[in-house]
C-alpha cells in the first residue's frame, strides 16, 4: 500500500508555525488529492516574541503567501530595513560600518573591491559601490509610495513586531488559505511500528492523526529533540554568545526618526541590537555569559538606553532569554522535520532565523514527497541542504568577530583566538589577504550570504585585501568602467536622498494610502 502524504500537522503558532503553515497551504489545495494543513499551538507556552529583523527575502515570502506589503504595513508595525550598522566592532570606539542589503553596482561585471583599494583611506567601501549608506545615514525609505508592492528603489526586508506578525499570518492562514487552527498542548506522541509519528495527544482535543509532522515548537523542541532526542550540534565555541537580555523602548516623540538599517552595537561581552519600529524600538543585549553576569549586562544595556525614552529602564520590564548556540544533528527524522528555533538557534546577528524558516517551508513546499515510500530520500537532501546552511551562517557571523582590534575584554580577545575559528573561515581569510572575494567564488548556487555580503564585512572592518589590478594586463579599461560607476553611483545616491521619503513618513503614508497608488 502506498502511504500517500495528504495531512500535515504543524506544532507550534510562533512566527515558525504560523510561516510554514501559510506557505504550505497556499501552495496545495487541500481536499481530495490535495494536502491538508493543520496548526496546533499551546496556550500554556508562549511564543518567543522576539525576532524583529528579516531578510528582503521576507517579500517574496509573503507575496507567494498572499498577504498585500500595505495590509503587512498596517498589521505588523512594520518598517524597512535596508541592512544592518555595526558600531565599535572594530576598535571599540563610534566608528561604524554597514552591511546593505544592494549588492555593489556592476556587481558581476567587475569586482570594484580592486578599484576602491587605493582609495580606502577617503572613502569607505559600502559608500563607494552603492548608494544604500547614504540612505539609510539619512533615515530614508527604498521606496516610494507610487512603486507597487514589494518593489523598491534600493533592496530592502523589514523591521516587524514579532507578536503581531504572528497573529496577521494565523488570520490569512485560517481565513483565506483553509488552515485548519487547534489551540492545544501537546503532551504525548504516540508511535508507528516503524518509528514515525502516527498522531499527537493533545490535553483537549484527544489524538489528531497526520502524515508528515513539522515540530515548530520553539526551544522546547519538542519532536526532533524530546521525542526523536536528535542532538543538537553546539557552536558555544564558536559563537559565545549565549544570552540576551530584550526590552521594548518608546520613543520620546511620535515623530522621531526610524533608523532604516538595525543598529548593531559592539559592547563588552557582545553587542546590542536596536531596531526601530514605527510605534516603538525593540532593543536588547545579546553576551556571553563565561564573560560578564547578568548584572554587567544590564547595566550596559541600561547605559545605552539612557533615558531617551523619558521612562525609567527598569519600567521597561527587561527579559532575559537564555541561548544555546547550536544546530540540529538532523533537521528531519522519519515523518518529521524541524523548522525555526526547534532546529536550532545561533545569535541574531545578520538576523538569519526567520530567512531559515522561510527557505525551509519553502524547500518542503517544492519538495513534498509524493508518499512514505520517498520521504526519506527527500529528508537527506533536506538535512544535507540545512547542515550546509547553518555552516554558511555561522561562519559569516564569526567573520564580524575575528576582524575586530578590540582589546578591551577577554571577550574580544579569545573570539580571535585560533581554536574558536572554523578551519574553512581560517582558510578563506587567509585566501582573503592575497585578494577580495567574488561572486565567482561562489561555490554553491544558493548561497546565504553572496560574496558582497563579506566583501562589505572585510572592508568594512579595514581588512587589507591586496587589490589584484596591478598585476593585470587590461587594467586601463576596467578602471575607467570603475570611475565610471564610482561617479554614476554617487549621482545616483544624490537622486535617491532628494526624492525618497523618510522611513517614519513612508510608514506613516501606507496606513492611510497604501502603495501602488499616486
Ligand atoms: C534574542 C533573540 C533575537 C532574535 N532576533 C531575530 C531577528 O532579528 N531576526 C530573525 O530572523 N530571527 C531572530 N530571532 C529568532 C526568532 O525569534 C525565531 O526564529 C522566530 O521567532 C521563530 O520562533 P519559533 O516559532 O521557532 O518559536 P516560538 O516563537 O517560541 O514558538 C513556539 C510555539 O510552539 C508552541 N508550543 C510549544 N510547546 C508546545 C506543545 N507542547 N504543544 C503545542 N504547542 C507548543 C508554543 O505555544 C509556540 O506557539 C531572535 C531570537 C532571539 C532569542
Amino acid at each position: 500500500m502506498v502511504n500517500r502524504i495528504e495531512k500535515v500537522v504543524v506544532v507550534g503558532g510562533g512566527s515558525a508555525g504560523w510561516l510554514t503553515a501559510a506557505t504550505l497551504a497556499a501552495e496545495f489545495k487541500s481536499g481530495p488529492g490535495g494536502i491538508s494543513v493543520t496548526l496546533i499551538e499551546s496556550a500554556e507556552t508562549k511564543s518567543i516574541g522576539v525576532g524583529e529583523g528579516t531578510w528582503p527575502s521576507m517579500r517574496t515570502t509573503l507575496q507567494k503567501i498572499g498577504i498585500s506589503e500595505t495590509e503587512f504595513f498596517r498589521e505588523c508595525d512594520a518598517s524597512f530595513k535596508q541592512g544592518s550598522k555595526f558600531t565599535s566592532w572594530l576598535e571599540g570606539g563610534n566608528e561604524s560600518y554597514y552591511h546593505p542589503f544592494s549588492l555593489p553596482e556592476g556587481y558581476q561585471e567587475i569586482n570594484l573591491a580592486d578599484f576602491w583599494a587605493p582609495h580606502r583611506d577617503k572613502v569607505s567601501f559600502a559608500n563607494a559601490v552603492c548608494p544604500q549608506l547614504r540612505v539609510c545615514e539619512s533615515y530614508k525609505a527604498p521606496k516610494q509610495i507610487s512603486a507597487p508592492d514589494y518593489a523598491g528603489s534600493l533592496n530592502y526586508g523589514y523591521h516587524l513586531d514579532a507578536i503581531k506578525f504572528a497573529r496577521l499570518l494565523r488570520k490569512h492562514a485560517v481565513e483565506k488559505l483553509g488552515v485548519t487552527h487547534v489551540i492545544d498542548h501537546v503532551e504525548k506522541i504516540h508511535s508507528a511500528p516503524n518509528g514515525d509519528i502516527a498522531s499527537l495527544q493533545g490535553k483537549a482535543h484527544g489524538q489528531i492523526n497526520g502524515d508528515l509532522f513539522i515540530d515548530c515548537t520553539g526551544f522546547a523542541s519538542l519532536l526532533i529533540g524530546r521525542h526523536y532526542s536528535i542532538p543538537l550540534i553546539g557552536k558555544k565555541d564558536v559563537l559565545f554568545n549565549d544570552r540576551a537580555i530584550a526590552v521594548q523602548v518608546p520613543y520620546a516623540d511620535e515623530s522621531a526618526p526610524i533608523a532604516s538599517a538595525t543598529l548593531s552595537t559592539a559592547r563588552s561581552a557582545g553587542w546590542i541590537w536596536d531596531i526601530g519600529l514605527p510605534s516603538r524600538r525593540g532593543t536588547g543585549y545579546v553576551f556571553s555569559s563565561k564573560y560578564i553576569d547578568e548584572q554587567q549586562a544590564m547595566d550596559e544595556l541600561k547605559a545605552y538606553v539612557g533615558n531617551s525614552a523619558g521612562v525609567p529602564f527598569e519600567e521597561l520590564a527587561p527579559r532575559t532569554i537564555d541561548i544555546n548556540p547550536g544546530y540540529r544533528q538532523k533537521f528531519w527524522h522519519k515523518n518529521c522535520v524541524a523548522i525555526g528555533l526547534s532546529a536550532g538557534f545561533v545569535e541574531p546577528l545578520e538576523a538569519s532565523a526567520l530567512v531559515l524558516i522561510e527557505l525551509s517551508a519553502r524547500m518542503i513546499a517544492e519538495q513534498m514527497p509524493a508518499d512514505r515510500q520517498v520521504m526519506d530520500i527527500v529528508a537527506e537532501k533536506f538535512n544535507d541542504k540545512f547542515a550546509t546552511r547553518w555552516q554558511q551562517i555561522i561562519g559569516f557571523l564569526k567573520l564580524h568577530y575575528v576582524l575586530s582590534r578590540r582589546n578591551d575584554s577577554q571577550y574580544w580577545l579569545d573570539n580571535r583566538s585560533d581554536e574558536s575559528i572554523p578551519s574553512d573561515l581560517a582558510a578563506q581569510l587567509k585566501l582573503w589577504r592575497t585578494r577580495s572575494p567574488w561572486y565567482c567564488d561562489e561555490t554553491h548556487v544558493d548561497q546565504m550570504f553572496p560574496s558582497a555580503s563579506y566583501q562589505y564585512v572585510l572592508y568594512g572592518m579595514e581588512y587589507p585585501s591586496q587589490p589584484m589590478t596591478a598585476r593585470k594586463r587590461s587594467d586601463e579599461s576596467d578602471q575607467q568602467r570603475a570611475r565610471q560607476i564610482f561617479a554614476s553611483n554617487d549621482s545616483m545616491a544624490g537622486k535617491l536622498l532628494t526624492n525618497l521619503p523618510t522611513n517614519r513618513d513612508l510608514t506613516d503614508q501606507v496606513k492611510h494610502q497604501g502603495f501602488g497608488h499616486i
